[in-house]
């Protein structure tokens, strides 16, 4: 990929909106450099699904991009705001305007699935606990839970409920930009095609954009708008899913154009 132009700076050229601006980015923990130069855009609408090996630091980026963990040098634009040096009020405000859903959930265990949608809304909205009962009970449906799920607590569900929660959660204030972290992980085939089935609509219906870190090649070829690798520290390439094949690259041709890759291709082209 040596002497290629960076694809962020060819897209700049479009009309597009970059909701996320993500720009010389470094992390480094101790002397374990994870990330280094890495630039990235997302696009207003899209599904970008980001994956790369084991250890490439996808969470870490999402996590850096969400305000959980400082790089060491980098700019992170969200939404226009600049959100590294931004003011706590500033802060707060763009916050509201994305969610995200952890991979293990991340809901507060001694609350309801309805009492942890309605969390974000007690801090960040002023409305009666009537309505944001209401709304709560929406997001939850939405997100493809059955009533019954308000009243229980994260330990009774399973473990495609709890992902289910945790994206009601996300949900919770309207967002426009929604996070997701390994979102099929650990489901049977058939919850993880639900699973997908529910962010395309989402993002249809609502209009998100959707970032989300997966290693789920069914993902990848059935909702993902485009792809971003991670490899060599930075984004290594980005594109749609059909231009994955010719990267000249060993892990990326190893990922798509393995057999479990054309099996997943072929589910995708089916289901579309
Ligand atoms: N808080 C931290 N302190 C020290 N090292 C960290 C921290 N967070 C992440 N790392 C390291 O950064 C690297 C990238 O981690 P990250 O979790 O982002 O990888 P990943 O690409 O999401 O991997 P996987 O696909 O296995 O989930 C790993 O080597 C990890 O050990």
């Amino acid at each position: 990929m040596d002497g290629q132009p960076h694809p962020a700076a060819t897209d700049a050229a479009s009309d597009r909106e970059a909701v996320i601006k993500v720009r010389g980015l470094r992390n480094q923990f101790g002397r374990q450099v994870v990330h280094d130069g890495l630039d990235l855009d997302v696009w207003r609408g899209e599904v970008l699904g980001v994956v790369g090996g084991s250890g490439t630091g996808k969470s870490v980026l999402l996590r850096t991009i969400v305000g959980l963990n400082k790089p060491a040098a980098g700019s992170i634009e969200v939404l226009g705001v600049d959100v590294l040096n931004a003011s706590e009020a500033e802060r707060q405000s763009v916050e509201q305007r994305w969610g995200v859903a952890f991979q293990d959930g991340a809901l507060f265990s001694s609350l309801t699935v309805l009492q942890n949608v309605m969390a974000p809304m007690r801090e960040h909205l002023r409305m009666s606990r009537g309505l944001m009962k209401a709304l709560g009970e929406l997001k939850i449906s939405l997100a493809g839970l059955p009533p019954l799920a308000c009243g229980k607590f994260p330990s009774e569900l399973s473990g495609g409920m709890r992902k289910r929660a945790a994206l009601a959660r996300a949900l919770a204030l309207d967002p426009e930009i929604v996070f997701l972290d390994e979102p099929t992980a650990g489901l049977d085939p058939i919850g993880a095609a639900a699973y997908d089935e529910l962010i395309g609509e989402l993002q249809r219906s609502l209009g998100l954009t959707v970032f989300m870190v997966t290693h789920d090649l069914d993902s990848l070829y059935a909702i993902c708008d485009r792809i971003a690798v991670l490899a060599e520290k930075r984004v290594l390439v980005e594109g749609p899913i059909e231009t994955m094949t010719s990267v000249d690259n060993a892990w990326v041709q190893e990922y798509f154009t393995g057999p479990r890759a054309r099996a997943a291709q072929e589910k995708g082209l089916r289901g579309k």
